[in-house]
């Protein structure tokens, strides 16, 4: 099919209209352009990037209007129709701009600068003359140089045939990764003729002589130098004679470090065999259907994976598997290598941008079935996919927080019902919005109740800290921390040392009583912040002066509260200087392969404890850890957000599981000053269930998620006044247009009131159904688009907010 219009996506955010614009398709590329392409057209007064999202031969642009596309980046699309209506169901799903939601599924290379390059794939005698002439000598051309011969359609027809191959050089941010082979003529004439021109030369006819009994092969210079004792003049010599080429040999950089050796699928037991059995059935029926996998920790849902991925490798299929941040991946990585080897891409912040564009190009290219990453390898741009999978679901990270902020759940779900297979959403503690909708039955629950060997979940003693200061102890170790410590040093076993640091110094606490101040209206801790010494609630606006006496005892030791992992690591060796301490925050991380070097010493042996932030509350499975210790779990429970609860029982838990998972049975200190706090007592339980009863009364009471959606508009501007009044007319606005039976709180200042210079509000919307919510919202936003962004206010929407 010819086409006479291209319907482009432009790269103008800024711009209020989100729509594609038409522009005319230049003859001589009538038959090259396809859908998802990268061109360049005028727009304004320059040329902008734009995605080509449809083909069509009118238009209702009059002809003195209709624009020319400029330039067409790429002969291949680099989108699939599969991606291009999910951006437009990403678009209206998370209110963002479709250009937004097409960038977000390229590698970021692919979004910067770069270079086409042609390659040759098949022998040069199967090249027409004119393109044999651009070649020249070379195995590869720059697309510039067909484009200048007016040589693109016959290009096309060269890919199309697999003659050549065209790939996006990135050029600056880390290229394709080449090495220089030579590859010997596989044609005994080649041979006989470098022969008879090299009659005279004594070593380069040896050369040749060697050559003509490898014929066809391909080797590094080295290894010839090496076999023969032929030098590099020689070598040249004899290639300038016709016996061989050099020849450029295309490298993946390879992410991962070291060597693994290979695992068999694990004897199930009867539990996972039953989860299994349910996942491969609607694989078979080709149904869309989503599981949630509930299992404790240890009950050996990763081993599930694993046998459901290679399910799908059976049938020739593709699995994605998420995790949800890089720390967890060395360990989960491995797992997946180990099982599946080469067929495994990884995909994750911790690789260069040219890595990520590698492992990117595996997967577009079939050269990997599998991907392991973070959130963005939801949109790993496989074709056949079989089963994606969410480990840890309930995982704050798998939402992204910039435009499109899209959860990687719902994109998920999105592509099963694409490609008609499952998703596992596994999870020992799963979102409290997961669970509700699997109790109404929109989900198909799995549970593992039992750890994988039986072995017994651990025994966890909660250590009230606020005795501990009675007692005189002012460390940050509890006496029966201590002396877990101290047995597990004579044991030689290992020990995981957690420091909960969400929510850090953010709030303030008694240290006699445990109280942390509350707003009087919201039930919600209020928020320190320390340039006004102040507290206040960014839900209502209500503020106060930081107390000096505590409200509930009068105690003066109330201050804010929070502590580093290095003060805690002096203190260990104060109390133990014979233990050996391995410390895992984001200091100690920087370093590319940092968190698989500490991870290996510690699994070595090296380290008697491992000392670190939420990095090391997930994924760790190692057979010697019998002790963890959760210094401060009251941290993360006194956010102002209403989740506060529902994370600090995940994060318990979480941690929690990584002790006892072997032979040796394993127990858990948790240090709290609230231990009375449901969350706190129930992680204790270590019973997700009841956890989910109580959490689900209290967010039917107080009118938040599960119950009702919430919505949140956030309005910044440098001027703290220009701000205040913007966010005002936002809720006006919101309320003049939305029914009655929403509610609007605010505005309000956020939770961080004032960031990089920008003064922050925002308005929080209440609802159980509306269905004017998007077309207002999308109104709201077309008003700030054309107008309020020129008076400097930026606004965003956020139609599912991690944290409020
Ligand atoms: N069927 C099995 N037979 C023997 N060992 C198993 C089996 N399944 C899992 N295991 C082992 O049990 C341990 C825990 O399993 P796994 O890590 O898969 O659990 P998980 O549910 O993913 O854990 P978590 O959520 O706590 O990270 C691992 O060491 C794993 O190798
Ligand atoms: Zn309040
Ligand atoms: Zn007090």
């Amino acid at each position: 099919m010819s086409f006479l219009i291209a319907e482009v996506i432009v790269d103008v955010s800024t711009y209020h209209v989100d729509r594609p614009f038409d522009y005319e398709v230049p003859t001589e590329w009538v038959n090259i352009i396809e859908m998802g392409c990268r061109v360049k057209v005028p727009f304004g007064p320059r040329n902008v990037l734009g995605f080509v999202v449809g083909l069509k031969n009118k238009t209702d642009v009059p002809s003195n209007k209709l624009k020319s596309i400029a330039q067409i980046l790429d002969i291949e699309p680099v989108l699939t129709e599969e991606m291009l209506s999910m951006a437009k169901w990403l678009k209206n799903e998370t209110i963002c701009y479709e250009i937004d939601a097409l960038q977000v599924m390229l590698p970021s290379a692919l979004r910067a600068k770069y270079e086409k390059i042609i390659m040759m794939q098949e022998d040069k005698d199967a090249l027409p003359e004119e393109a044999k002439a651009i070649f020249g000598k070379r195995q590869q051309a720059n697309f510039k140089e067909f484009e200048r011969a007016e040589l693109l359609p016959l290009l096309k027809q060269l890919i199309t045939n697999k003659i050549v191959k065209i790939e996006n050089v990135v050029k600056q941010q880390g290229n394709v990764k080449e090495i220089r082979m030579v590859k010997i003529s596989d044609k005994q004439q080649d041979i006989s003729k470098a022969m008879e021109g090299a009659a005279r030369a004594a070593k380069q006819r040896q050369l040749i002589e060697w050559m003509g009994r490898h014929l066809g092969e391909v080797l590094l210079p080295q290894r010839i130098y090496e076999e023969t004792g032929a030098s590099s003049a020689v070598l040249q010599s004899v290639i300038d004679k016709g016996a061989a080429h050099f020849i450029q040999e295309e490298v993946y950089r390879d992410p991962f470090t070291r060597e693994v050796s290979r695992t068999q699928s694990l004897q199930l037991t009867d539990e996972q065999h039953v989860a299994l059995k349910a996942i491969v059935g609607s694989m078979e029926e080709q149904t869309a259907k989503t599981f949630l996998l509930h299992g404790v920790t240890g009950s050996g849902k990763t081993e599930i994976y694993l046998q459901a991925i290679q399910k799908v490798l059976d049938e020739g299929k593709e699995a994605i598997m998420l995790v949800p941040e890089i720390s967890l991946t060395p360990q989960m990585t491995e797992r997946f290598r180990s099982r599946f080897g080469e067929m495994v891409a990884v995909m994750h912040s911790g690789l260069s941008v040219g890595e990520k564009y590698d492992e990117w190009r595996k997967i577009q290219q079939g050269k990997v079935s599998v991907v392991v990453g973070a959130r963005s390898a939801i949109f790993a741009p496989f074709t056949n996919i079989g089963l994606i999978i969410l480990d840890e679901e309930h995982e704050s990270t798998y939402k992204q927080e910039d435009s499109p902020r899209y959860h990687a759940r719902d994109v998920a779900i999105w592509r099963s019902e694409f490609y008609k297979c499952p998703v596992i959403l596994g999870s020992a503690t799963p979102a409290l919005e997961s669970f509700a909708r699997a109790k109404k039955g929109v989900y198909s629950v799995l549970s593992l109740k039992q750890r994988a060997l039986h072995q017994p979940l651990p025994t966890v003693f909660i250590a009230d800290m606020r005795e501990e200061l009675q007692k005189g102890n002012r460390s940050m170790f509890s006496e029966q921390l201590i002396d877990a410590i101290r047995v597990r040093l004579e044991k030689k076993e290992q020990m995981v040392m957690f420091l909960n640091r969400r929510g850090y110094s953010s709030f303030v606490l008694c240290r006699d009583c445990g109280t942390v101040v509350q707003c009087p209206n919201c039930d919600i801790s209020l928020t320190y912040h320390r340039t006004t010494e102040k507290l206040k609630c960014h839900y209502c606006g209500y503020e106060e002066r930081v107390p000096q006496i505590c409200p509930q005892c009068q105690s003066e030791h109330i201050r804010y509260f929070g502590t580093g992992t290095q003060k805690v690591e002096e203190e260990i060796y104060k109390l133990f200087p014979e233990a050996r301490v391995l410390r895992m925050d984001v200091d100690t991380t920087k370093q590319k392969g940092a968190h698989e070097e500490i991870l290996q010493a510690f699994g070595e042996g090296q380290a008697d404890i491992l000392l670190g932030t939420q990095m090391i509350a997930k994924g760790l499975d190692f057979p010697n850890i019998t002790l963890v210790g959760v210094l401060s779990a009251d941290t993360s429970l006194h956010l102002p957000d209403y989740r506060a609860a529902e994370r600090t029982f995940q994060l318990l838990t979480q941690v929690s599981g990584r002790a006892g998972r072997h032979e040796k049975h394993g127990e858990v200190i948790i240090q709290s000053y609230t231990p009375e706090h449901y969350a706190i007592e129930l992680a204790k339980i270590q019973d997700y269930e009841p956890f989910y009863e109580r959490e689900m009364f209290l967010r039917r009471r107080s009118g938040y998620p599960p119950y009702y959606f919430v919505a949140l508009v956030q309005i910044s501007h440098e001027d703290v006044m220009m701000a205040a009044e913007y966010a005002g007319r936002a809720a006006d606005w919101l309320r003049e247009n939305l029914s009655n039976q929403v509610a609007i709180i605010g505005p309000t200042t956020a939770s961080i009131s004032r960031l990089q210079n920008r003064y922050r509000y925002q308005c929080l919307i209440k609802y159980k159904i509306e269905p004017n919510l998007i077309p207002v919202l999308q109104r709201l936003l077309a008003m700030y688009r054309a107008e309020w962004i020129k008076q400097g206010i930026l606004m965003t929407v956020d139609l599912d907010p991690s944290t409020i």
